[in-house]
């Protein structure tokens, strides 16, 4: 989530607020943003891996949130992420995307791509796109403009106001539309959209973005069941052309999507495997699974 995106899509929907007389902006009252990312260069896969973190650590006020954290992620991989609370899972989000600085260990976006060296915003820009929890979209905009914002790097006012989608671009749109199962939605304004239908479209917004490696902090949270089944879905069909790092709590949703599950544990990684292995691990058992 980017600061002159939050305020470029701020802008563009007190503009659609005057247009149609509705005052409310955003979702839930709350700032809505998300991640933008301009022509990212290539990544270095060469080595097998996307993402790289190793010995990461950091303290807040004296307690170590990561301890010599390792892992790696190889790309078009779904790596699901599980731990009891207070684990790390969301510093280490914050890490990777620049929002936290480690106080030590390295972080790498391919082989070649130190990004403790770059922004938050730098960071979104080079191909890694996040998705908190709550969904941030643009509720008196509607489905397609949500999404056509998404596709927009000139942040002067004028060329914001008259934008348009040039063919390749609508084409995108389109398919995006598609693979988020909003295609019948287009029109509809974004805060009519159920709590899954809005997940969906923030991930469309950052998928507009056609990012190399997504982040995603408990994308089923508040689903209904069908929401969540169409959710895993959706994730199947990102596997092999974006990587996926996916932080959840449900297990059922694990079972379905997940390939190699790492389980955090006091800022460290306790265990790593299929999901039946790390759920036989007693180590997991103790710490976690057997709350
Ligand atoms: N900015 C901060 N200042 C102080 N402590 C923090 C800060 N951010 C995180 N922590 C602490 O670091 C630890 C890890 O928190 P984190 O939110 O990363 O865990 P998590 O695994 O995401 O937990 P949950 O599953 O509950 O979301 C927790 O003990 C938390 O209280």
């Amino acid at each position: 989530m980017t600061p002159d995106l939050l305020e470029e899509g701020a802008r563009r929907a007190r503009a659609h607020a005057l247009k149609t007389g509705h005052g409310k902006t955003e979702s839930g009252g709350r700032a809505a943003g998300f991640s933008r990312l301009a022509t990212p260069g290539e990544v270095d896969v060469t080595h097998g891996r996307i993402l790289y973190l190793e010995d990461v650590s950091v303290s807040f006020d004296g307690f170590k949130a990561i301890n010599k954290l390792s892992l790696d992620i190889a790309p078009g991989e779904l790596r699901c992420i599980i731990g009891p609370n207070g684990a790390g899972k969301t510093t280490m989000m914050d890490i990777i995307t620049g929002k936290t600085r480690p106080d030590e260990g390295r972080v790498y976006f391919g082989s070649t791509i130190d990004l403790l060296r770059y922004t938050e915003p730098e960071i979104a820009q080079l191909g890694i796109g996040r998705k908190f929890q709550k969904p941030t979209v643009f509720e008196q905009l509607t489905v397609f403009e949500n999404l056509e914002l998404a596709l927009k790097t000139d942040k002067a006012v004028t060329a914001s106001l008259f934008f348009r989608l040039d063919s390749t671009q609508s084409d995108r749109l389109l398919e995006v539309l598609h693979t988020i199962h909003l295609t019948g939605n287009a029109s509809a304004q974004a805060g009519t959209l159920s709590h899954g239908q809005k997940q969906w479209l923030e991930i469309g917004m950052l998928l507009m973005q056609d990012p190399k490696l997504l982040l995603l902090d408990e994308p089923v949270a508040g689903m209904t069941d069908i929401e969540a089944e169409r959710t895993a879905e959706l994730f199947l069909s990102l596997k092999g052309k974006h990587s996926l790092m996916v932080v959840e709590h449900d297990m059922s949703f694990i079972n379905t999507i997940s390939d190699i599950v790492t389980v955090l544990c006091e800022g460290a990684v306790l265990a790593q495997g299929t999901l039946a292995q790390v759920q036989a691990d007693e180590r997991v058992i103790e710490v976690y699974l057997g709350r």
